[in-house]
């Protein structure tokens, strides 16, 4: 078997009285895009932190490319092999795009400034003379994103790459990042955006509350999701009464509030029929329709959020 990307055992940490993370025990396989997907204060930059060293847990083992990060003690060698974007690209107002990138080449000790492809990919060439205070958002993102890469790590850590950039960035940066994954670079990406996650990540975790409350693999993620019937009463009696009566026929319903749901093969499939027979009942629904339990869903129902 080889040797996982990243591996994280019994992670925990505190600020204060707030738990940020509670035990969080996550493999990632190499040469993945890994989605980490989170609401805000959920606890990603804190594991993602941890896992990069800027950040010593309170209990808990984490491995980076098979060598365990322990703080200060963490051998130097290992983070060569490791690109990250964290909390934001750290950028010099007065430099330049060229400038950062030959920088950052000259740091990292490469012979040539730039990978081109990277800079390319991110469309940053038209760019390089513009110093970082005046560029756009996104394209300080782009640049962030650029710095990560320009050493072609082995395993790449973003927070958030998304942010700040328009359609075609997230498009770019998902290509890119599809594209490294194939090239054979471990890619951890945290994000709040739930549809970029679903389409660029081959495995996601979701963590709430500093715990980790469900991992999708890629096949998950894609799968058309659960249906569900669902029907809207003009109030919760007669919701009520119309999942009574279609759990009396052999449809298991159940009643919340004003709607029922039902998850029964003939609800779903054939939900002309449940209007007709919730109609014969004298209990006319409002609303009725088959809805797919995408990651979305799946998302806030874990999370305990609404629509
Ligand atoms: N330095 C700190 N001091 C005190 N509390 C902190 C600190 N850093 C994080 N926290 C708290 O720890 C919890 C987890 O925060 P974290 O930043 O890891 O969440 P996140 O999932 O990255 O959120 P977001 O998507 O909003 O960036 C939150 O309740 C946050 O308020």
């Amino acid at each position: 078997m080889s040797t996982p990307a990243l591996r994280v055992a019994g992670l925990a940490h505190r600020f204060g009285t707030t738990k940020a993370l509670d035990g969080v025990d996550l493999t990632v396989e190499p040469g993945r895009v890994h989605g980490f997907l989170g609401r805000n204060g959920a606890g990603k930059t804190t594991l993602i932190r941890a896992l990069l060293g800027l950040l010593v847990p309170d209990r808990g083992e984490v491995e980076v490319l098979g060598t365990p990060v322990r703080g200060g003690r963490t051998p130097a060698a290992l983070w060569s092999r490791v690109g990250c974007l964290v909390e934001g690209p750290g950028l010099y107002p007065a430099l330049t795009v060229a400038d950062h990138l030959r920088m950052a080449a000259r740091l990292r000790g490469l012979p040539r400034p730039a990978a081109p492809c990277v800079t390319e990919l991110l469309d940053l060439g038209r760019y390089l003379d513009v110093p970082a205070r005046a560029l756009s958002l996104g394209n300080r993102q782009r640049l962030g994103l650029a710095l990560a890469l320009i050493h072609r790590p082995a395993l790449v850590v973003l927070d958030e790459p998304g942010n700040g950039l328009d359609p075609a960035g997230v498009v770019d940066v998902r290509n890119l990042l599809r594209r490294l994954a194939e090239e054979g670079t471990t890619v951890f990406m945290s994000s709040h955006l739930i549809s970029e996650v679903a389409r660029t990540a081959d495995h996601v975790s979701i963590i709430h509350a500093g715990r980790l409350v469900a991992e999708l693999s890629g096949a998950e993620l894609r799968a058309p999701g659960r249906a569900r019937l669902a029907a809207a009463f003009r109030d919760g009696e007669h919701a009520r009464l119309a999942a009574a009566a279609l759990t009396a026929a052999g449809i298991q319903a159940h009643a919340d509030g004003d709607g029922l749901t039902s998850e029964a093969p003939e609800a779903v499939e054939y939900p002309d029929r449940m209007a007709v027979r919730l109609v014969e009942a004298g209990l006319p629904p409002i609303r009725l329709a088959v809805e797919r339990d995408d990651l979305e869903h799946h998302f806030l129902r874990l999370t305990g959020g609404t629509r």
